[in-house]
């Protein structure tokens, strides 16, 4: 039943400015022990875009691979397979020089400024400390008006090319004089910058000299950020302990401000917050967008703080992107049925309304053992189900796969961890063997004889230890794409939102309407033991 792999290319309907594209990329733990251990894949081939001054929002359950992901976009990790293109050039395979100087373009937030802040330093040093390690400023030059003569820079600068757009600062060459200008950013008066020009027959040398010391120029830059953050110059020799969290919070954000980067990734800022403060941390990582043109990655499990801050969001689930598209779009006409079955978990804001839930049987899977199909399959209220079943009562094919669910999980788990197996799967511990699961299982319900014969059959293996002919016997029956295929990402919009599930494939129903169903049968309620 194996199928190829189509991966179709997200696209956005208006291809825009692309500051991050992530292809295939794949961050495995090992767990450093045994050659042929299997890795924890926290993420587990993911393709997705960042336009340039856009938020993205990255949600899904705990464990999901959300910080594992966001760590390997700033090179906090290093992916094991795939590319993180930046400014189209590819940032896992840099090192050296080149990966410092990147390092300043692609900064972090952590989620809880309480322990993410050393409390030894102070909150200037705290801020201080990238601008010190990258030796800014560097007071790369750039010079103009030399037509076309060699040029060597001396002195306190550092030579770029003509072409360099960011450089701290422009030499305006006139003659025989020069004039300087510093770039906004720096905290320095053009005065303070002086420039020479030697001619050495053809070549020019030109000078430069800075008046005011590097270490005065980052003390004028913290207390610029501590104020661009909302915080007051006199909070440079206070300790974070001396803060709230609100305040701290700002700390970690100047911090990640300093070296002035263009990309940041936000690692759940506000869960360790009040409330109260949340909305005002939302409010300034906004403005801060707005003023610096910064590209945000917001990692959250809060769902409607997404909602409110994030131009697209991407939906994840055991190492993949399950869908990735317009914020409100997703939000209010859901394609993937993981994005519906997390959705329709969050508490309806009026009371009154006749929202339908689906509730999720047991834990995602261990990322050491993925299922081999859809990662969502094991779980999946609306799995594709084999011809012959497609009109079986609902409890009577929910009662089936948690049967399935169970055998794979004894397997995965060592066969004296089979309590845990079942702890996970909300079950009494108290039923150990096979006859006590199918009794748990299936005992109130009428079995068709041909699904009885199945279960039976399958239960004889078990009681035979033979638990591998069980599980092959039960993906043979009752298998489908979904159990056995990784599925592609499909267009599901106009704006060019994607969905990975094989019920977008043309011989399937949508998930939508499958759903409707389901909720009308009143059957929503995916059994939770
Ligand atoms: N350093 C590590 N070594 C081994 N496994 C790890 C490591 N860090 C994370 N993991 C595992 O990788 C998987 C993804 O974890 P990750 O923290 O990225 O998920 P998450 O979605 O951010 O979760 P949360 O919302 O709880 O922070 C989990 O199974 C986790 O246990």
């Amino acid at each position: 039943m194996s199928e190829e792999l189509v991966q179709e290319q997200p696209q956005a309907a208006e291809q825009r400015d692309a500051l991050v594209e992530v292809n295939e990329l794949r961050t495995y733990y090992e767990d450093g022990r045994l050659l042929s251990s299997r890795p924890v894949k926290a993420v587990d081939g993911v393709t997705f875009r960042i336009e340039r001054g856009e938020t993205l929002g990255l949600v899904g359950e705990s464990g999901c691979g959300k910080t594992t992901l966001g760590r390997t976009l700033v090179r906090l990790e290093q992916a094991t397979d795939g590319e993180v293109l930046f400014d189209g050039e590819d940032i896992t395979t840099f090192s050296g020089s080149k990966l410092k100087r990147w390092r300043r373009d692609a900064q972090i937030v952590f989620q809880d400024p309480e322990s993410s802040l050393n409390d030894r330093m102070t909150v200037g040093e705290i801020i201080r400390e990238p601008l010190d390690v990258h030796d800014w400023p560097d007071f790369s030059v750039r010079v103009e008006g030399a037509r076309g003569r060699e040029v060597t820079v001396s002195g306190d600068g550092r030579p770029v090319p003509e072409d360099a757009s960011d450089a701290d600062v422009v030499v305006t060459v006139s003659g025989d004089s020069a004039t300087a200008s510093v770039r906004e950013g720096i905290p320095l008066p053009d005065e303070d910058v002086t420039a020479s020009v030697t001619e050495r027959g053809d070549a020019l040398d030109v000078a430069v000299n800075v008046r005011v010391a590097k270490p005065r120029l980052r003390r004028a830059r913290v207390r610029e950020l501590l104020e661009t953050v909302g915080l007051r110059e006199e909070h440079y020799y206070r300790y974070p302990h001396q803060f709230s969290g609100g305040q701290r919070q700002r700390v970690g954000i100047a911090r990640a401000l300093a070296l002035e980067p263009e990309f940041i990734v936000l690692d759940e800022p506000v869960s360790a917050l009040d409330v109260s403060v949340q909305a005002k941390i939302l409010n300034l990582l906004e403005d801060l967008q707005d003023e610096f043109g910064l590209t945000f990655l917001f990692i959250a499990h809060d769902l409607s703080v997404v909602r409110h801050i994030c131009d697209r969001v991407a939906v994840m689930y055991l190492g993949h992107v399950m869908e990735i598209g317009e914020t409100e779009e997703l939000f209010s006409d859901p394609k993937n049925p993981y994005t519906y079955s997390l959705l329709s978990a969050i508490p309806d804001a009026d009371p009154t309304a006749t929202r339908e839930r689906v509730t999720l049987r047991g834990t995602p899977p261990s990322p050491r053992d993925p299922p081999a199909g859809c990662p969502f399959s094991t779980r999946c209220p609306v799995k594709i189900r084999p011809e012959q079943y497609r009109d079986l009562d609902d409890e009577v094919w929910d009662a089936v796969e948690l049967l399935r669910e169970i055998l794979r999980e004894r397997e995965r788990a060592d066969r004296t961890l089979t309590e845990r197996a079942k702890q996970r799967l909300g079950m009494e511990t108290r039923f150990s063997d096979i006859d006590e699961i199918r009794h748990e299982v299936m005992g109130d319900l009428d079995l068709p004889p041909e699904i009885g014969r199945h279960v039976e059959r399958v239960v004889e293996y078990v009681r035979e230890g033979d638990e591998r002919a069980a599980r092959e016997y039960m993906l043979e029956e009752f298998g489908s794409a979904c159990d056995t295929d990784r599925p592609a990402h499909h267009p599901v919009s106009e704006s060019g939102r994607t969905s990975l599930c094989h019920r977008h494939r043309a011989e399937y129903e949508e998930p939508g309407p499958v759903f409707d169903d389901l909720l009308d049968r009143g059957t929503r309620q995916t059994r939770s033991r």
